[in-house]
């Protein structure tokens, strides 16, 4: 498989042709045509025929795709037929959540660790794992084998932290909070950047208002009869 050709685009949209695949296995469907699931995924076939051709042999002529060979490869091209050890740094409204969400251990994500810095938060169990002080840490990682971390503390004290657990050797990071970490390029992190993402919606929700205003006052103008 070669995947070095794969654009960034593509594999971007991957991990929605997982879902919507993972969806068709649990309803049994065996396999689907281009057509069909472009008619699902609201895309056009033509880009799902494009997309899935990066992996070559995924799809037949006539016969469609077969659901969950492709549903595998696209796990395997997505790493997601490995297991990683998450730790959870933050143990407050968003990672509690987080370590309480059992959908991530079906995609091989497992919670080992939670710490925090609140002596309060010591000893509380989410879903069998006690929240831990932060002290512990670096005692923590060196006993358990640690793939990622998972940032859910104070936007001031994140880069910080983030240095902290790079420097204990983990070289993922899934931030969430709002603040660029500034790490070595040999760190991978990914940003989830709730309040930018809401600003998207706004600017759309504004754009889409602003589209429809001229229409309202035409309709308007005609119900008061000019
Ligand atoms: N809650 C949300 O829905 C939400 C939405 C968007 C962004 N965020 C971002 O996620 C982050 C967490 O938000 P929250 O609502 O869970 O906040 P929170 O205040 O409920 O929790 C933060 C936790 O981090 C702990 N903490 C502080 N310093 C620490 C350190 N050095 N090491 C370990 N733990 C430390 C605190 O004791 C606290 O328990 C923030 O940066 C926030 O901006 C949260």
């Amino acid at each position: 498989m070669q995947e070095k050709e794969i654009s960034l685009a593509v594999i971007k949209r991957l991990p929605r042709y997982y879902r919507y695949l993972g969806e068709l296995l649990e309803n049994d469907v065996v396999r689907i045509s281009s057509k069909e699931l472009s008619e699902r995924m609201k895309v056009t076939a033509s880009q799902i025929r494009q997309d899935l051709n990066n992996f070559g042999g995924f799809g037949q002529q006539g016969y469609g795709y077969n659901v969950e060979y492709l549903y595998t490869e696209i796990g395997k091209i997505l790493g997601l037929d490995r297991k990683y050890n998450i730790i959870i740094i933050g143990a407050g409204n968003l990672g509690q959540a987080l370590s309480n969400y059992t959908d991530f251990e079906r995609r091989g994500f497992y919670v080992t660790g939670i710490f925090d810095t609140n002596p309060r938060l010591e000893g509380i169990s989410i879903r069998g794992i006690e929240i831990q002080m932060i002290e512990n840490l670096e005692k923590f990682v060196k006993n358990n084998p640690v793939h990622i971390a998972v940032l859910t503390l104070p936007r001031l004290k994140a880069p910080q932290v983030a240095k902290e657990v790079v420097g204990l050797g983990i070289k993922a990071i899934w931030n969430f909070a709002p603040v660029d970490l500034n790490l070595p390029p040999d760190v991978i992190v990914e940003n989830v950047h709730l309040a930018e993402s809401l600003m998207r919606l706004s600017y759309d929700l504004k754009a889409s208002e602003d589209n429809t205003k001229p229409f309202e006052k035409e309709a308007d103008n005609k119900n008061k009869g000019n």
